[in-house]
């Protein structure tokens, strides 16, 4: 493809060189270049891109894109500086790709909880309603009924584009993406022309990438500040910051609530381990998914299909047959009739609301145990409140190992330590092993009694100091609740 068509829309500030000729592939990882290549110098976390420039000349770039010129230039290279790089390889990887967002309803789902879930209900709501679609997900990606691995919530824009344009290849009319802030705020989805917006929640997590909880807001609200006029902006007027992520926007504002006046609105009329019935706009459905927090996915689900002119009755219909995501409060029962579930909460917020609902379907004697960990390399702040939040709902809380990462997972275990109160204290042991935990928690279980394993969900893996070692939550917690009968 020529340089020339590639560049559209792409701010550039300097270029030196000829932007007339033919190019390979558009890179940002020096260790991936090949001849004829673009290599884009991205800033990130750990380090920074412009120090490879050299070594990616070498391994053939024909182009660089780049904030700063490097202090000597190679003649036979051309050189693009942008005020930034990784704007500058969204809109650049769109236009790559033939712009496939503009080809189809892409549909962008943000929040700190719930994105999983609405977009899965929506891929499957579509399928059901006949249409070729495309999911992009932290569980997986879908291009109708084939499956690609999923490596992060929102993929960097290579990825990202390359899929939408199978998507668009595959016939798709519709892709619901989630959307998170790690990809606002690096700009992943530079370049993607949305067709709508949908806003879940926002409480703690991640304060270790945005810094304050307000700088997390802006984050989440920058997704609806960029919405083209013809979007529309679908919000949860329940949440405290939910018509803040409207403020700004040119998208047409919807809402959705249980609670408030909007443009969508449900009630609770019983939750139950069988399922949720609600009244969805004066109409009298039950859903297959457990908990109040699935009344929101489900509704911001049904607000969006209605938004993207879908028939009302054969919306519900549709929703009504549908299970969620895997590992979002899925239950098995062992023969002794305790009951495993197997949930990714992995905030404050998704923890509690995890086990309120249980409280609130729980018959009152049974206990409740909780199996709880937390994630290395991500914030530190939420450890002690998750593991609180456990304490004040359980019974008893084994705290053991999440994804260690590149921490030492004793370390973790520790910081979650601080959050458990004296009069807690008695309720809760900590079991490094995961495996070793839910050995445990099957063992303190008798029937009728309830244990919750959190914050992994449909992960299949545990990954210490960069290896991703096989594990499955539910796997081992089947298995172990099977040893006891
Ligand atoms: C913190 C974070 O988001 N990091 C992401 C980021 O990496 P980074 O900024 O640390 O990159 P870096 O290592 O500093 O390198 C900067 C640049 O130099 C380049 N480089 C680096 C080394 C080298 O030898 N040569 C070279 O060219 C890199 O390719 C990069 O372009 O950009 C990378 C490329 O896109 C991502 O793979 C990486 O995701 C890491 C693995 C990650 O774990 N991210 C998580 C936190 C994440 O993004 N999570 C969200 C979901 C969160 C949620 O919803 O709960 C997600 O969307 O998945
Ligand atoms: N609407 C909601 N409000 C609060 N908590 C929720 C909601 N939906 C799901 N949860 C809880 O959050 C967990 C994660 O849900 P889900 O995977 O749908 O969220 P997500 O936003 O995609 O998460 P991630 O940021 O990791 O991608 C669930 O397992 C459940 O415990
Ligand atoms: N998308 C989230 C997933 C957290 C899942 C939990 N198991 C952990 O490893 O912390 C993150 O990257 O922060
Ligand atoms: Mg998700």
């Amino acid at each position: 493809m020529q340089l020339q068509e590639i560049l559209y829309g792409a701010a550039i500030t300097k270029l030196v060189g000829t932007t007339n000729l033919d190019v390979n592939a558009l890179v940002f990882d020096s260790r991936k270049v090949a001849q004829g290549d673009v290599f884009f110098a991205i800033k990130g976390t750990l380090s920074d891109g412009h120090d490879y420039i050299a070594s990616t000349i070498s391994a053939g770039a024909s182009v660089i894109i780049c904030e700063q010129m490097p202090g000597t230039l190679e003649t036979e290279i051309t050189y693009i500086q942008v005020e930034n790089s990784a704007v500058a390889l969204g809109i650049m990887a769109a236009n790559f790709y033939h712009n496939p967002s503009s080809k189809l309803q892409l549909i962008g789902i943000t929040g700190t909880n719930g994105k999983t879930t609405i977009a899965t209900l929506l891929f499957k709501l579509f399928r059901e309603l006949g249409y070729k679609v495309g999911l992009i997900s932290t569980v997986q990606n879908h291009i109708n009924d084939d499956i690609i691995p999923a490596t992060h919530t929102t993929p960097n824009p290579l990825a990202l584009n390359g899929l939408l344009n199978d998507m668009v290849n595959a016939g798709c009319s519709y892709c619901f993406m989630e959307v998170s802030s790690h990809a606002v705020v690096q700009h992943r989805i530079e370049g993607l022309i949305f067709a709508g917006g949908v806003f879940s929640n926002i409480t703690h997590d991640h304060l270790d990438f945005h810094g304050t909880f307000d700088h997390y807001i802006k984050a989440k609200k920058s997704f609806f500040d960029r919405l083209p006029k013809s979007a529309f902006a679908l919000t949860n007027a329940d949440d405290k910051n939910g018509m803040v992520m409207l403020q700004n926007t040119r998208a047409s504002k919807k809402s959705y609530a249980l609670k408030q006046l909007a443009d969508f609105k449900a009630r609770i009329i019983e939750n139950s381990f069988s399922g949720l019935n609600l009244d969805v706009d004066g109409t009298d459905v039950f859903f297959k998914l457990v908990g109040s927090f699935n009344a929101y996915n489900l509704l911001a689900a049904y607000g969006t299909a209605l938004l993207l002119e879908q028939d009302r009755l054969a919306v519900l219909t549709a929703l009504s047959t549908l299970t969620g995501a895997e590992g979002r409060f899925e239950y098995v029962t062992s023969n002794q009739n305790i009951i495993g579930i197997v949930d990714y909460a992995h905030t404050p917020d998704a923890v509690q609301n995890v086990l309120s609902t249980i409280q609130n379907i729980r018959k009152g004697t049974e206990q409740v145990i909780t199996i709880i960990g937390c994630g290395g390399d991500r914030d530190k702040t939420k450890r002690p409140i998750m593991a609180q939040v456990a304490c004040d709902w359980s019974d008893k809380v084994i705290l053991t190992s999440d994804n260690p990462r590149t921490e030492n997972p004793q370390a973790i275990i520790e910081d979650m330590e601080k959050g458990v109160s004296p009069t807690n204290k008695r309720k809760t042991i900590s079991i490094l092993d995961r495996k070793e935990a839910i050995k445990t928690a099957c063992h303190l279980a008798k029937p009728g009694d309830i244990i919750l394993l959190a914050g992994k969900g449909h992960e299949k893996y545990q990954e210490i100091n960069g290896v991703r070692h096989h594990f499955d939550d539910k796997e081992v917690l089947t298995e172990q609740l099977n040893l006891l009968s």
